[in-house]
């Protein structure tokens, strides 16, 4: 079927913003945050402490608290808060931030841990490295003087460190974090890769993309020296054995022979995760604290090539010690998702079959860059946006109520749902593949793969029995969209439905969680327009971002980074979802290689194939199509 006409008009941007360089403006002075005097004041890692605390005390008691610190100028914690988490023993979070237990535990424990030794050990001041053993420079080691050395180090290695996601993502976010007191100023960071440069060709690498975050530059060039400083590259040589050999000497001469944590940013080609991630099970491992691995999407290209690579992974990682990072996750809509849902009565009721006629969870990009090089040509859409990103937003969605806020009750419910999806038909689901700029198909791309995808998705279970959630994804298209739009029912013998006039799609209520263009929360309502008539409307209650918090917010990398931190899993995927995912999604991408279905061609610029039109109108949907 032919595509919609054309609208063709926005060029192309590039999908992910790369940050400007620092060099010769990367100082811009601010008003001072109060961080400054309460370190003087407290100590560095008193300081640091405070600042974990104080997110944990936002992520518990939200925005209004910090509003009201804001208001007040500082971030430190209310009397009654301060008190509450001075009492508070040990909850799964804690137990992460401190020695944690299980497989990622070198040095176990399963006592209680009181607050103090939570704080003593949540932030990992680093040692002095050995003089006697190390190469590391003398500036290297004058950081950590002050610190005891009971604390455990942080050391993160980012494998593939010259690539672009390290080079354009996971530098600057780590930055950020070191930035805003996430980080110990004494943690080690490591770059690995292949490349033969130096510790100071790194340096310049990871500079070139570093700027201070927009709300606070005190002290930007010295964190960023300092930063700089902390950063060390590791030569992988031909051979990963020798060279996690070598990252794990290194790492060990900063960690001297105190407690020591420590992360690896797999942000390799999926061909090269096994390759790198074996050799780093058996050589780069501390045995003095936990290890943990972020390996990034796509999450597999089969269900089975993902599974055998889970089984790898397995076999030498215990599942708690992996994070599967899909950084669509750490966007503030996701989260939202379940504080709106299960923190307001005004929705949680609502949230079912009853009240609930469909769901549509939407995810475009004007760019097509992305599309070229990389793997896209390859995977597609299926693979890198749907099996992570739109999947687990269904799931967190339309999960149960879960235990409690621990990751593990989080994913025992997310899976759940994940395997109560319906197969898809056939004729549930559109393809569309992006035509380049000649009217042709991609020529990175495979006649088969889409680089548009939308379906009709259901879920077998007593909550969701005949709700569809109309999916669509794509990319050239016309505008930036991500957004969960919830349809309500109609009133039942609504009274008012005259005043509506013929379309009665007019008097639903709508729930709009949405990410892109802007970050809203919108709420469609019917009201009286004002006068002496009795005319209806239906109107927006708005909740802009940008209107409401005057804060910046935080890229989704070092959202995701923390929670990696903090030992927080509730937006990585479990094994068990990996394989839940794919099983929704085989039998389509069975279907497409096998019957070698054709994607509907779009242009760039477009809505995408008209087929997600009659799809969606099957399923009683109408897209908004506000766009
Ligand atoms: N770029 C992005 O924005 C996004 C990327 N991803 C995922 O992140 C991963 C990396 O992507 P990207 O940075 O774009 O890829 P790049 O090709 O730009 O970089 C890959 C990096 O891995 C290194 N590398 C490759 N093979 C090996 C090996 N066998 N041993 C050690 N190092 C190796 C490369 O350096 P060298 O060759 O010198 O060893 C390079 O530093 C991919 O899995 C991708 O799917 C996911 C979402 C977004
Ligand atoms: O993971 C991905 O995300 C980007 C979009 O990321 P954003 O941070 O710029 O919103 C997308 O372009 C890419 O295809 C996908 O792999």
């Amino acid at each position: 079927m032919a595509g919609l006409a054309a609208a063709a008009s926005a060029a192309p941007a590039p999908s992910f913003q790369f940050q400007p360089s620092l060099v010769g403006s990367r100082f811009i002075p601010v008003a001072a945050p109060a961080a400054s005097s309460r370190m003087q004041a407290c100590g560095l890692r008193c300081w640091v402490a405070a600042k974990l605390k104080f997110r944990k005390a936002l992520k518990m008691h939200g925005w209004q608290l910090q509003r009201n610190l804001d208001a007040r100028g500082n971030d430190k914690l209310p009397d009654h808060l301060e008190a509450a988490s001075l009492t508070e023993k040990r909850t799964h979070r804690n137990m992460h931030l401190a020695y944690d237990s299980g497989g990622e535990v070198a040095s176990s424990s399963s006592d209680i841990l009181d607050s103090t030794t939570v704080q003593k050990n949540s932030m990992h001041q680093g040692p002095s490295p050995s003089e006697t053993h190390s190469p590391v420079r003398k500036e290297e080691s004058s950081v950590s003087n002050g610190h005891s050395d009971s604390e455990p180090s942080l050391c993160i290695a980012v494998i593939g460190a010259t690539g672009e996601l390290a080079r354009t993502k996971v530098f600057p976010a780590l930055f950020a974090l070191y930035y805003s007191g996430f980080l110990p100023r004494s943690v080690g960071i490591f770059g690995y890769s292949r490349k033969k440069i130096t510790d100071e060709g790194l340096r310049s690498i990871i500079e070139a993309n570093l700027t201070c975050r927009v709300d606070h530059h005190e002290n930007c060039d010295d964190k960023l020296n300092e930063f700089l400083k902390r950063t060390y590259y590791i030569d992988a040589g031909h051979d990963n054995k020798d060279g996690m050999a070598r990252l794990n000497s290194r790492m060990a001469q900063i960690e001297g022979t105190r407690a020591a944590n420590r992360i690896f940013y797999l942000a390799v080609p999926q061909e090269a995760l096994l390759d790198v991630a074996l050799p780093l099970a058996d050589g780069a491992q501390t045995k003095q604290g936990w290890n943990r691995i972020i390996i990034e999407k796509p999450f597999g290209f089969t269900g089975l090539s993902s599974h055998r690579v889970t089984q790898s992974l397995l076999s030498k990682f215990e599942e708690k010690q992996i994070y599967r990072i899909d950084h669509l996750l750490g966007k503030d809509l996701i989260e939202n998702l379940t504080v709106l849902r299960f923190s307001n009565l005004v929705f949680e009721p609502l949230w079912s079959r009853t009240y609930i006629r469909n769901v549509q969870v939407i995810f475009s990009e004007e760019t097509a860059t992305e599309i070229q090089g990389r793997y896209f040509g390859n995977y597609g859409i299926i693979r890198d946006i749907v099996h992570s990103h739109i999947l687990q937003t269904i799931a967190l969605f339309a999960m149960e109520p879960p235990v409690s806020l621990d990751g593990e009750d989080i994913r025992d419910e997310k899976v759940k749902v994940l395997r109560s999806i319906r197969k898809v038909d056939l004729e549930d689901f559109v393809l569309g593949q992006l035509k380049d700029t000649s009217g042709k198909v991609d020529r990175y791309t495979k006649s088969t793969t889409p680089t548009y995808f939308a379906a009709a998705l259901y879920i077998d279970n007593a909550r969701w029995d005949g709700v569809p959630f109309l999916i669509k994804t794509g990319m050239g298209l016309m505008k930036n969209r991500a957004e969960i739009r919830i349809q309500f029912r109609h009133v039942p013998g609504n009274i008012y439905r005259e005043r509506f006039g013929h379309d009665i799609d007019l008097d639903t209520n709508e729930l709009v969680l949405r990410d892109q263009p802007e970050e809203a929360i919108l709420l469609k309502v019917n009201n009286k327009v004002p006068g002496l008539g009795l005319q209806l409307d239906a109107s927006e209650l708005n909740l802009l971002y940008r209107d409401k918090y005057d804060t910046e917010v935080p890229d989704s990398y070092e959202h995701l980074l923390l929670d990696v931190l903090d030992g927080d899993s509730h937006l990585f995927m479990r094994s068990d979802e990996v394989a839940a995912a794919w099983n929704v999604l085989t039998p389509i991408i069975h279907e497409i290689d096998q019957n070698r279905l054709a994607p509907e061609l779009y242009e760039a610029g477009d809505r995408g194939p008209v087929n997600a039109y009659y799809l969606a109108a099957k399923h009683g949907v109408r897209w908004d199509d506000d766009w």
